[in-house]
């Protein structure tokens, strides 16, 4: 019998004993910089004659690790041994498969500042949005293992007189997992073992700017006491080995997450049934986001003005959930925006391994120019009132930036940036707010400021986003409590951390016995 789910607490750092512990995890983690991981496949260490070199981002010549790169042999290699493990593995009772998963949760739960020093290092994430994603992770693995119990038996459905009916659920066979750089423990790992516990085996690609992190994760899969072959660890360049696996006939389903361009690639590449396959692949692609804070005219200016500070600067504003957009009522719109300015620059900037900073580094150059070109065309579409440089010299840093006064269908109201920059735009009145609030392609997250109990139940009903939050930041979505996923161009809403995310890895069978 397991307990009841409940959300892993996050670690408060203003206690001493916490802070420091976390500081022997970063002496630690410092100490084993450097090292080289091998792909896994089968279970077996294999490296290649190439390999991703992970460097800090907020400390660019410092190498976290090298990480061999597979190629499509090795990839191929990799799919058969799935596709072997998985006739072994569907056959696991999924009270053991469950169980792996709680295995995995304890052995991280007593590394927990280790990993997140991880986090630390190779994403540039601050200590508590580190200690925030590890968390995530053990709630994935606890929450799933969970969920599989709950499924096992399947669903009662009705008999007649003479017939016996049941109606279970079944694996679907070898997914691809290709995870973000963004949560690289969280999202990587959730996405992973979701499909794992379920039955089936996997294939993981992790993002190529956070593959150590990935290393260490598939390490304790594997002391929990993983097959071989049930997980291999396959890290490679997207467009080489992605579009491989992506139109192999065998891979059975698709676990994608990460930007709008790349989950179109692969939803489109998908639908095309190649010689060999018989199956249609599923997909579950969840993509990116142009979050708003939607602040009405009677809401509580100091609750708004931190709603939108901390939404969208959060991570650097490199959460597919981040506020990038403050819709604000023209009546209160100056106030606002005067609170969200003077918070913004009281946050501090750094280096994420000094306790006190806010917001460390955006990830790599790529993404350091791409926002730094959004901030000057926010320059022209807008008024830029606090932030707008960038700073090269140790890492890829970026001043939290907002742009205000922009027009509602401007670039840097529509597109999304991924970096820490919000755009400030005003409202005529609440259906105004609202027709804003939905304006673009995208239907992520959204967060409605307001203290009018009408305003917030036609919100409700009309803000038209997967995570809706109500009087509080866009961001931060626990497992569990806040299933997440977005509508539209954010994705299949799949709801990660929720009740039905499970069976968008199996498929359903009925059993009709006349007795
Ligand atoms: N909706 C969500 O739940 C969610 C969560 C996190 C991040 N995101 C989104 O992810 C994006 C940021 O992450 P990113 O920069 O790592 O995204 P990305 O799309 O650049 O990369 C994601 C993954 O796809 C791989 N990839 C790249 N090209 C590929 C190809 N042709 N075929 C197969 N795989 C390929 C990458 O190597 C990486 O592992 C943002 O758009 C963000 O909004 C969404
Ligand atoms: N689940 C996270 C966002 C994941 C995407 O980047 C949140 O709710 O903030």
């Amino acid at each position: 019998m397991v307990t009841a789910y409940r959300h892993e607490p996050l670690t408060d750092f203003t206690v001493d004993e916490n802070k420091l512990a976390f500081m022997e995890a970063l002496k630690q983690v410092n100490s084993q910089l450097g090292k080289k991981y091998p792909l896994i496949i089968n279970g077996e260490r294999v490296t290649s004659g190439a390999v991703i070199a992970s460097y800090n981002p907020a400390r660019k010549t410092e190498l976290i690790g090298t990480v061999s790169a597979a190629n499509k042999e090795l990839a191929e290699e990799a799919m058969q041994a799935a596709y072997s493990a998985f006739s072994v593995w569907k056959k696991w009772p999924p009270e053991a498969r469950a169980h792996l998963l709680l295995k995995a949760a304890a052995i991280i739960r007593k590394r927990k500042h280790e990993f997140s020093a991880y986090l630390v290092k190779e994403a540039g994430k601050p200590w508590k949005e580190a200690d925030a994603d590890t968390a995530e992770a053990i709630d994935f693995l606890e929450y799933y293992a969970r969920q599989m119990l709950d499924l096992k038996d399947g669903v009662p459905v009705n008999s007649r007189d003479g017939e016996n009916n049941r109606y279970t659920y079944i694996p679907l066979g070898v997914g691809v997992i290709i995870s973000p750089f963004n949560f690289p423990l969280a999202i990587m790992a959730g996405t992973t073992v979701a499909a794992i516990v379920a039955g089936n085996t996997v294939l993981l690609k992790p993002s190529n700017n956070t593959p150590v992190v990935a290393a260490k994760f598939v390490e304790v899969m594997e002391e929990a006491g993983l097959p071989k072959g049930v997980l291999n660890f396959i890290p490679g360049s997207g467009a080489k080995i992605g579009d491989y696996l992506i139109d192999h006939p065998k891979t059975r389903f698709v676990s994608f997450t990460g930007s709008r361009e790349v989950g179109c690639r692969i939803y489109d590449r998908a639908a095309k049934v190649h010689p060999g396959q018989v199956w249609l692949k599923r997909v579950i692609a969840e993509m990116g986001g142009k979050d708003t804070v939607v602040v009405d005219e009677d809401a509580d200016l100091d609750l708004a003005a931190a709603s939108i500070v901390y939404s969208g600067f959060g991570f650097s504003g490199q959460k597919c959930s981040a506020g990038s957009r403050a819709v604000v009522h023209e009546k209160i719109y100056e106030q606002v925006l005067e609170k969200a300015i003077a918070l913004t620059k009281a946050l501090t900037v750094g280096n994420p391994e000094e306790a006190e900073t806010y917001m460390g580094p955006v990830i790599d150059q790529a993404a350091f120019n791409k926002i730094m070109s959004y901030i000057d065309i926010g320059k022209k579409e807008g008024r830029l009132v606090t932030g707008g440089e960038g700073d090269l010299e140790q890492g890829f840093f970026i001043q939290p930036t907002i742009i205000a006064d922009v027009d509602e269908k401007a670039r840097i109201m529509q597109e999304e940036i991924f970096g820490p920059v919000i755009a400030f735009c005003k409202a005529e009145s609440f259906d105004h707010l609202l027709q804003i609030a939905n304006n673009t392609e995208y239907g992520l997250t959204g967060a409605f400021i307001s203290k009018s109990r009408e305003h917030i139940e036609r919100a409700q009903q009309e803000f038209h986003v997967g995570n809706l939050y109500i009087n509080r930041t866009c961001t931060g979505a626990i497992v569990g409590y806040q299933p997440f996923g977005g509508f539209q161009m954010s994705g299949t809403d799949s709801k990660a951390g929720g009740p039905d995310y499970l069976l968008l890895h199996m498929q359903a069978k009925t059993i009709s016995e006349a007795l």
